[in-house]
């Protein structure tokens, strides 16, 4: 199978449970809730998207033939020395990652040395094998994953209530504040809304503030 990838590139995690870890991003191409492209945001289901995950024009990214030639480019984009209690750590994420990632590419990152985290809309199911999945649920969606590492959901979304995803088998529940033109006031009704309900965390975008990618 060929793996359409927009971006490869070496940073920070900068959101969820990881924000901080150095990570491998490997940007798929396209998503089943958005073209991707601007004329259309408003009429997709997910309209709020921060991304541009349209091509494989990207640094670093590329169609790749084989799981073994997209390992071999996440593995030369990993710069962090090898230790012993550092595993290389890539994120798999998009546009939707579920629509490509399969056991094949997962047990090649896996005999790669890999730890394999998915950043994911949750409407796909996943391979066997990950070792972190985090899910971000999108309204008037139908969410198939429903366990996983870690539940992340932009906030506020009209028809997606925090509480509804309570009982879900995440055992980490974060808000994360929908970036845009009112990241200010949701950022407040986040924090406020953790305040009341601490079963929840806030995740903010730590990339977006310390400029990094
Ligand atoms: C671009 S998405 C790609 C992965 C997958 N399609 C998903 O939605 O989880 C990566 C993460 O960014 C979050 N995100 C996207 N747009 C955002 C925004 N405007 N503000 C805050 N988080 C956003 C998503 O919910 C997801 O957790
Ligand atoms: N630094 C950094 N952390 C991230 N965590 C999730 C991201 C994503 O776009 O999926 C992302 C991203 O784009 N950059
Ligand atoms: S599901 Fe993820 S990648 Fe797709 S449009 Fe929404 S935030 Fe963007
Ligand atoms: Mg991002």
């Amino acid at each position: 199978m060929t793996y359409q990838v927009k971006e490869i590139f070496y940073t920070l995690q900068g959101e969820g449970s990881h924000a901080g870890r150095p990570a491998v991003f490997c940007r798929f191409a396209a998503c089943n809730l958005w073209s991707g492209r601007e004329s259309s945001r408003a009429s997709a289901i997910c309209q709020f998207c921060d991304t541009d995950f349209v091509g494989t024009d990207g640094p670093g990214g590329g169609a790749f033939r084989t799981s073994a030639d997209l390992v071999q480019a996440i593995t030369t984009t990993w710069q962090g020395d090898a230790h012993p209690r550092a595993k290389p750590f890539v994120v798999c994420t998009g546009g939707e990652p579920l629509l490509q990632v399969d056991g094949e590419l997962v047990n090649g990152l896996h005999d790669a040395g890999f730890e394999v985290a998915v950043e994911t809309n949750g409407t796909k199911p996943a391979p066997k094998g990950l070792d972190w999945i985090c899910v971000s649920p999108k309204a008037n969606t139908e969410l198939v994953l429903t366990a996983g590492d870690e539940l992340k959901l932009v906030f506020p979304q009209e028809g997606a209530d925090p509480a509804g995803y309570e009982e879900l088998d995440f055992p980490s529940l974060l808000l994360q504040p929908m970036d845009g033109p009112h990241l200010e006031e949701y950022t407040k009704r986040a924090i406020e809304y953790c305040l009341e309900h601490p079963q929840w965390r806030l995740s903010v975008q730590n990339h977006k503030f310390i400029g990094i990618r």
